[in-house]
């Protein structure tokens, strides 16, 4: 292994935590570290998962090409048990496509998922182990031509034909034509298919089919299915989206998954599950696994490639005449990247939380209690948005923080962004996912107004908020986290009687909602940003004696905070709340927390514990050796690779010779 660069090294040396204990708080305790570094390593070995061609140096067709590779071998990996622990199958996924959408990732995302959590105990049984061995390749096709958004409106039909005990699914526009499932367009040979359910006349609305799409022997598409890829994107290159369109195409009333909701032979209908949205549960499970796996992930690799850079890089001076200091010593820089790498620490803590709600929620849900689904619904709605916009900010920020290089697709930070940039569309729409939460938040507004008391991640909304704030220059979390309960319950409580005034007045309740909707998507957005705030100050309160690790979290918990309110300061300060003092006092707090931070940017970057292949940057190197590796990047250029390009004969040689070589 090369050197580290000195300046990364001092950067190190000078922590003042030890690197491998924060890593071990991340990952959820010191043997899921240990664990996931030895699937890392034992990945990163395998000549198949890092020895294949330069993935900025295909085209679309060969990364694609090159990604069924690896499923490939990931399948055959798969297949001899060993991924058999969730987490272990996801760390070898994330190091065998870093930042890359799997042409298999709708399979095991949401695929199995639905197999598992929609069907009879009969049909689980028949599908799923047929799924878990990769007998069957399947996606999750809900999404149409248009439609995305609106579910009641999925135009795809089911129709129920009780003589042959069959459904005819149709695509009867061209609106209703599939559009958008991943690995759709090539690579799945199965999807569960959302289609709306016709029984009789009467439409049962949005329900799941398991439909084969292609045969097992030669992968050419059934008789009445018209599939294929929807062509390039923003990012996704590697996975095949796809399109799909049915012509009356007939399935056995046994492929509607029966879980929540059986079809009898006579075409009887009985609803099973309690909540009538039993049926969206697949996309709340990965709403709730986007916040720490897709945004906050993408932000820590981010934050690792721009901190490590900016502790390389040296440009201009801040001594007059002095040597060219580390562009991470300007307090611009920092005040760059010091706020997003504690947005991020604040996001990964609320990460885990709704991860392990999510399964505590949903084995209660699976058991028939489904009293904690709303509010698991409004939770990781509202955190899948937050995050994954912020993220998405934040990432951006990292790439103008690296300058110039920082616009190379060596820098790593193009494909982080637009991969990481679909997590604010797919898997709910971010605004429509807010006013999803902000439903919720009327609700709660709506009990707290008549007196009732309103629990778990809205109990504040019933509490006496405080009227002055009290925050004061030690910056307790109490004072924090009473801030911004203030905030939120103002701003929700604002909305709530908008909406009573607007009714008042004679407005239909949909109107008074729409007329009130940017107010209610900010509100949602400061009880999210509480939220967030919240679960780190939990985290801190949490944590076993690591005194060293609690300062600098502390720290970057303070950064969090403070940087927030002073972004939002109208809303902190408007009704008088907070005095322009306090806010004066926030203002110098954090570009105080800024340097109390800096001497440990790099390590707490390196805690994320990143490999390189994982990271995929020249300028985010554990070794800090950019230069020479930025050489070598564009030395391995194809357009380099004759001196004279074909382009010179086929063009410009005619045109400055008068003649061509061709
Ligand atoms: C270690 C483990 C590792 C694991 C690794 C995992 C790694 C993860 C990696 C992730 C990679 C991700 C790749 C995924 C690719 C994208 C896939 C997709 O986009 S797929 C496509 C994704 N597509 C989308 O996301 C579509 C977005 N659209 C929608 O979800 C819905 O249509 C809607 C919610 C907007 C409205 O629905 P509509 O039917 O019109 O409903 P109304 O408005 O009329 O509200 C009625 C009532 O219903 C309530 N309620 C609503 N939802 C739910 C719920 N889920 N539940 C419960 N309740 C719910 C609502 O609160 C309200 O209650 P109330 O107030 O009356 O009491
Ligand atoms: C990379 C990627 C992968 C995807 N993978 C899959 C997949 O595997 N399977 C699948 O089924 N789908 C998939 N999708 C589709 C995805 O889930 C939808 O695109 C997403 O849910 C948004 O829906 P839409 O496209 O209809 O957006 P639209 O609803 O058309 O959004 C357009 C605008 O309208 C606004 N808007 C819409 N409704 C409202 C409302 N009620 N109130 C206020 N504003 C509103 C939105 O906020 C947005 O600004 C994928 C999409 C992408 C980009």
């Amino acid at each position: 292994m090369a050197a580290v660069n000195p300046d990364l090294q001092s950067e190190r040396d000078g922590a003042t935590f030890d690197t491998n204990k924060l890593t071990f708080l991340l990952d959820g305790g010191e043997g899921m570290t240990e664990r996931r570094r030895e699937v890392e390593a034992e990945a990163l070995a395998d000549p198949e998962v890092t020895g294949g061609p330069h993935y900025h140096f295909m085209s679309r067709p060969e990364q694609y090409s090159d990604a069924v590779r690896k499923a490939v071998h990931y399948m055959k990996q798969a297949k001899t048990g060993k991924f058999d622990n969730p987490a272990d199958a996801h760390w070898y996924r994330n190091t065998l496509w870093p930042n890359e959408m799997a042409p298999i990732g709708l399979h095991t995302t949401m695929f199995l998922p639905t197999l598992e959590n929609n069907s009879s105990p009969e049909q689980k049984e028949k599908w799923a182990p047929l799924a878990k061995d990769f007998k069957i390749i399947g996606t999750y096709s809900q999404t149409e031509m248009g439609h995305g958004t609106n579910l009641k409106a999925l135009e795809t039909t089911a129709t129920y034909e009780p003589e042959l005990e069959q459904f005819i699914l149709h695509s009867p526009t061209l609106s209703s034509i599939k559009w958008w499932p991943g690995g759709l367009g090539k690579t799945s040979n199965f999807a569960v298919v959302m289609a709306s359910m016709i029984i009789k006349g009467k439409n049962y609305g949005m329900h799941p089919f398991i439909v084969q799409l292609r045969s097992l022997e030669d992968h050419t598409v059934i008789t009445g299915i018209e599939v294929g890829d929807i062509g390039p994107k923003f990012g996704f290159n590697t996975i095949d989206n796809g399109y799909l369109k049915f012509d009356h195409v007939r399935i056995p009333r046994e492929n509607l998954l029966m879980k929540n909701a059986v079809v009898e032979p006579d075409g009887t209908y009985v609803r099973i599950a309690k909540n009538e949205k039993a049926a969206y549960s697949t996309m709340i499970f990965v709403r709730a696994m986007i916040v720490l796996e897709v945004a906050t992930r993408g932000l820590a690799q981010a934050c690792t490639i721009a901190v490590r850079y900016s502790c390389v890089r040296r440009q201009s001076e801040l001594v007059p005449g002095g040597p060219e200091p580390k562009v991470l010593d300007f307090q611009t820089q920092q005040y760059k990247l010091l706020p997003v790498l504690a947005s991020c620490y604040a996001y990964w803590f609320s990460g885990l939380f709704i991860r392990m709600t999510y399964f505590q929620i949903n084995y209660e849900i699976q058991q028939g209690n489904i009293d904690l689904l709303p509010e698991l619904h409004a939770v990781s709605s509202g955190l899948k948005a937050f995050t994954s916009y912020g993220s998405m900010a934040g990432i951006e920020q990292c790439r103008l923080a690296c300058g110039g290089h920082g616009f190379s697709q060596a820098s790593g930070l193009p494909k982080i962004y637009t991969t990481m940039t679909a997590g604010c569309t797919y898997e709910g729409e971010n605004s429509v996912l807010y006013l999803q939460m902000a439903r919720y938040l009327m609700k709660s507004f709506l009990q707290a107004e008549k007196g009732e008391t309103t629990t778990n991640s809205v109990a504040y909304l019933s509490k006496k908020n405080l009227d002055k704030c009290v925050l004061g220059a030690t910056l307790s979390p109490d004072t924090i986290i009473a801030a911004y309960e203030h905030r939120a319950a103002r701003l929700v409580r604002k909305a709530g009687l908008r909406v009573n005034a607007l009714e008042a007045a004679g407005k239909p309740y949909h109107e008074a909602w729409n007329l009130t909707s940017v107010q209610f998507t900010k509100a949602a957005e400061a009880h999210c940003h509480y939220f967030v705030v919240l679960k780190f100050a939990d985290t801190l309160e949490e944590m076993e004696d690591e005194a060293e690790i609690h300062n600098v979290l502390l720290q970057l918990f303070q950064l969090y905070a403070c940087y927030g309110i002073t972004n939002y300061a109208a809303d902190f300060t408007e009704d008088g709340f907070m005095s322009q003092e306090q806010l004066d006092m926030v203002r110098l707090r954090v570009l105080d927390l800024m340097a109390d931070i800096r001497p440990n940017a790099v390590a707490l970057v390196d805690s994320f514990d990143y490999p390189d292949h994982i990271l995929g940057s020249v300028l985010g190197r554990y070794d800090g050796n950019v230069y020479e590796n930025l050489y070598k990047w564009a030395k391995d250029s194809p357009l380099n690779k004759t001196e004279v390009h074909d382009s010179y004969y086929k063009y410009l040689q005619p045109m400055i010779t008068g003649k061509s070589n061709l």
